[in-house]
């Protein structure tokens, strides 16, 4: 969808911001530019709608060279989203949000239905909000009408320069999750500027990490993460990059224990006979209708009485597929030795420490021989 090759550009004053660039983002997905201060981001981001020109190379859009495509026109099938969301101060909200519209020569009408649609879409009511000005919103508000106006063309492709730099961590987050959801729906390929590897990690389905003026290594998160190509890339995603492995690995079955599993109201020998079955010290223990209660002891059990009042309550537990970090904070929330897994209500099995190591491995190695996130197994990767 885009597609940079050998792009340069030196600055008149001899600057090299970019040199020989080469890579290419799939559509309806979302690729990250990562990197210090000054390493060409921005730059490399500006070529693509002609902000800036290349002085070597040339960038395909859907096939198309866009030095051939006249400037305005370029720029209205392509949604821009810069830090501190650069709004018109004297337009409404709602104003703001339809200008590529009005431009495109859409009925006021229409295109004033589709910003409030948009508004709608980045979590701003368009009655309440829609007939403020910028300066009548907080930073994270005005940072959504910035990717609600980017987005008001539906364009296919949308380029965004730090969208979420300007805002405390706490918004930037939710900002952040706002943004995932929402390209969920609406697919855009994407091309992201930040200098924060944690947002670069989080957002990209791949990052590219840029040194002076090149790409030093253009690959998913887990992977840049898991085996840096170099030593710069190393560095610049930082010592704690294992820790940071554990919000992009996902849980999946294969990573489960099946410890015995009791039910509430089942008689003691019953149930110390099977956790003896299963060379068991302690079992899940399930209510009536089969959610989640918490756990008993075999020693518990050992008196015969039913499990019920031997039971502990213990609600640590994480939705199949979340991240191997939210299961590791539950675990340290609840101070657990386990966290079980569900599916809706179901119970599917836990997730204990050194299966979350095995998980973080798993996932290393999946990468290192370049399979995609969330297609392998535990057993696949023993059996390799
Ligand atoms: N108009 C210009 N003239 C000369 N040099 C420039 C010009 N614009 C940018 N540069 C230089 O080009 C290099 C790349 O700048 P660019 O803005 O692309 O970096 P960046 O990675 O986006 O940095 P930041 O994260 O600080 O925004 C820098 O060394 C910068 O000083």
């Amino acid at each position: 969808m885009i597609r940079f090759e050998q792009v340069g550009k030196e600055y008149p004053d001899g600057t090299t911001a970019v040199d020989g660039l080469s890579f290419e983002v799939s559509e309806g997905e979302l690729v990250t530019l990562v990197g210090p201060s000054g390493c060409g981001k921005s730059t490399t981001l500006m070529m693509v709608n002609r902000l800036i020109e290349p002085t070597a190379g040339r960038i395909l859009v859907a096939g198309e060279d866009v030095a051939a495509v006249d400037p305005v026109r370029l720029r209205r099938r392509i949604g821009y989203v810069i830090q501190q969301a650069g709004l018109f101060p004297h337009r409404t909200v709602l104003d703001n949000t339809a200008t590529v519209p009005a431009l495109l020569g859409w009925k006021r009408a229409t295109a004033r239905a589709r910003a409030a649609e948009l508004l709608d879409l980045v979590g701003l009511d368009p009655a309440r909000y829609g007939p403020r000005y910028p300066h009548q919103l907080s930073g994270g508000q005005r940072q959504r009408v910035g990717v609600a106006r980017a987005l008001a063309a539906d364009p296919p492709v949308l380029l965004m320069d730090e969208p979420f730099g300007a805002v405390d961590p706490v918004v930037r987050e939710q900002l952040q999750d706002e943004f995932l959801r929402m390209q969920d729906t609406v697919r855009k390929t994407v091309l992201l500027v930040t200098h924060d590897i944690e947002e670069a990690v989080r957002l990209g389905d791949r990052i590219a990490v840029f040194g002076q003026g090149r790409i030093e290594q253009f690959d998913t998160p887990g992977a840049v993460l898991g085996s840096p190509a170099t030593a710069y890339v190393a560095g610049f995603v930082g010592a704690d990059r294992g820790l940071k492995r554990l919000s992009v690995t996902t849980l999946e079955l294969g990573d489960l224990e099946q410890p015995p599993v009791v039910r509430l109201d089942e008689d003691a020998a019953t149930a110390a006979g099977r956790l003896r079955e299963a060379d068991a010290r302690w079992a899940v223990v399930l209510d009536a209708s089969g959610d989640l209660h918490g756990w008993v002891g075999l020693d518990a059990l050992a008196d015969g009485r039913p499990v019920g009042p031997q039971a502990h309550r213990m609600n640590a537990w994480v939705p199949v597929g979340a991240p191997l970090k939210q299961a590791f904070g539950v675990m340290l929330q609840h101070d657990a030795g386990w966290v079980a897994v569900l599916d809706g209500s179901r119970f599917l099995g836990v997730l204990t420490p050194s299966r979350l190591h095995e998980a973080l491995r798993r996932s290393v190695d999946a990468d290192a021989r370049g399979v995609a996130r969330g297609e392998v197994r535990l057993d696949s990767v023993a059996d390799a």
